[in-house]
């Protein structure tokens, strides 16, 4: 089994289903009840907050680990390695601004949760995948609402990097509507902000992204333990 997930060594554990960011909320208790609401719903959670400085961050970060500890959903956070494990996260998850994936798994140890960013490159999945990731994510799929500046990728890229045997990720703008046809692409996880947050009804948003991968099943490279040429 891949040491680093499922997570903590649970291996009923799943790398498939709704992997929820969170919005840029300044108000540390509305962000909890807005997560609370859905979290239930979550494979994974990650803390992104592009708009608030160093403390707001670790005190939301801090905030958020009893809320994903009694719901049995990791905690990863964005961008800083050093945040996680000061907290006590699951993992982080690293793009091409945000340090060296060696240095983080080196850091974090093989039970931590390591996401890359691959944007559409697959040279930038190999290099991620030699490194220590844990999954690999891809995207902007589609016009994202909370970074409309993301780069674009073409699905054919969540088909093409099966071979690396890592839970692929899909990201930007991705809708109920939109997602069936990046699972049926090869995505094990939608990862989305606004599709839920935004949406008028987040609960049951959060369930129409779970109902994408119901009638889907797994593409045949990625098993459920994430299992990868390193075991
Ligand atoms: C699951 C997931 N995929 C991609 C990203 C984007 O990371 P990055 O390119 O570093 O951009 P920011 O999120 O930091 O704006 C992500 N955070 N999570
Ligand atoms: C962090 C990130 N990277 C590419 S798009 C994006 C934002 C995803 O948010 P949304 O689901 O609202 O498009
Ligand atoms: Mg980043």
């Amino acid at each position: 089994m891949n040491p680093r997930w499922p997570h903590r060594g649970n291996a009923a554990a799943s790398t498939r289903g709704l992997y929820l960011l969170t919005p840029d909320d300044g108000d540390t208790a509305r962000l909890l009840a807005r997560v609370r609401a859905v979290l239930g719903q979550a494979t994974l959670l990650q803390y992104r907050n592009k708009a608030a400085g160093d403390a707001l961050r670790r005190e939301q970060a801090a905030a958020l680990l009893p809320l994903c500890r009694a719901a049995g959903v990791p905690l990863v956070v964005n961008d800083d390695w050093r945040l996680a494990a000061a907290i006590g996260a699951d993992g982080a998850h690293l793009g091409e601004d945000d340090g060296a994936l060696r240095e983080a798994r080196a850091a974090l140890g093989d039970a931590a949760i390591l996401g890359a960013s691959c944007y559409d490159e697959m040279a930038r999945a190999e290099a991620a995948a030699a490194a220590g990731a844990s999954y690999l994510a891809f995207g902007a799929f589609f016009p994202s609402p909370t970074k409309p500046g993301a780069r674009r990728a073409s699905p054919q890229l969540l088909a093409d990097s099966a071979r690396f045997g890592l839970p692929r990720v899909a990201i930007g703008g991705i809708t109920p509507d939109n997602a069936r046809q990046l699972v049926a692409a090869g995505a094990d996880l939608l990862a989305v902000i606004s599709g839920v947050f935004d949406a008028p009804d987040p609960v049951a948003a959060a369930q129409a992204y779970r109902d994408c991968f119901e009638a889907s099943p797994q593409q045949p490279a990625t098993d459920a333990a994430g299992r990868n040429d390193r075991g």
